[in-house]
């Protein structure tokens, strides 16, 4: 399938999961993201969820990273929809969070880091295909990132749903992830 027919097919699927799928697919998304080894990451790029998009919530295992590897950075961005680029702060415990026009929340007054210290990335997506090719909301903005990271950026992303077979029209643009994290199954490509 094409893109624009898996970007409506998935936004559909995921509009439909009930709150109790949800609560069961993010348990299970969870486990899966404190099954692996952060330990080497000192520099951890994860998105902020856009709630009424009903995106997987990143803020528990953003938690559960500062307890249990408390050398880990995380860090947040900033997008700039004229641009369709992003920038990139660090997110601790007291950074305050407001949310954008899009619904992202955005750090105010955080430290901004350069992109080529970020080691790896959590990325939002609807769906992947068996090569890792990302399906996210088209404006590229997680291409133009990865394009801007250091080449041994580590690129992971978290689905709902298991990946498809194959994404028919991949641009020269698009960089693939490395892993997807998905309810009780993590794909590495
Ligand atoms: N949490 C999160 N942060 C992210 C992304 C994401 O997918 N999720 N992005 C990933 O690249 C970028 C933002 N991309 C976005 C692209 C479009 C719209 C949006 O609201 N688009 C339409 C409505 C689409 C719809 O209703 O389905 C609009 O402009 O009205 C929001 C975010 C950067 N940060
Ligand atoms: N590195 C880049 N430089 C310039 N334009 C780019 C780059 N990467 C992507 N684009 C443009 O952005 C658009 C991205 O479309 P695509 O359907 O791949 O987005 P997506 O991966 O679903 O979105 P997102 O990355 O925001 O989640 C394309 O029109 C492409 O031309």
């Amino acid at each position: 399938m094409k893109k624009v027919e898996l970007r409506a097919a998935y936004k559909q699927k995921r509009n439909e999961l009930t709150n109790a799928e949800v609560a069961e697919l993010d348990q299970q998304i969870f486990r899966e993201l404190c099954a692996y080894d952060w330990s080497k990451i000192t520099y951890l790029h994860c998105y902020l969820a856009i709630a009424k998009f009903k995106e997987y919530d990143t803020m528990k295992f953003i938690h559960w990273i500062w307890e249990h590897y408390p050398h880990t950075q995380i860090v947040i961005s900033k997008s700039d929809f004229e641009t369709h680029q992003l920038k990139h702060y660090i997110f601790d415990q007291d950074t305050q969070l407001v949310p954008n026009a899009w619904g992202i929340p955005e750090p105010v007054d955080a430290i901004e880091i350069d992109t080529l210290k970020i080691e790896a990335v959590l990325a939002p997506l609807l769906v992947v295909d068996e090569f890792g090719n990302r399906i996210g909301y088209g404006k590229g903005f997680y291409d133009r990132f990865f394009a801007s990271c250091n080449f041994s950026v580590l690129r992971t992303g978290i689905s709902y749903f298991s990946p498809v077979a194959l994404i028919e029209d991949i641009g020269e643009w698009d960089v693939p992830i490395e892993l997807v994290f998905t309810p009780g199954k993590t794909y590495c490509f």
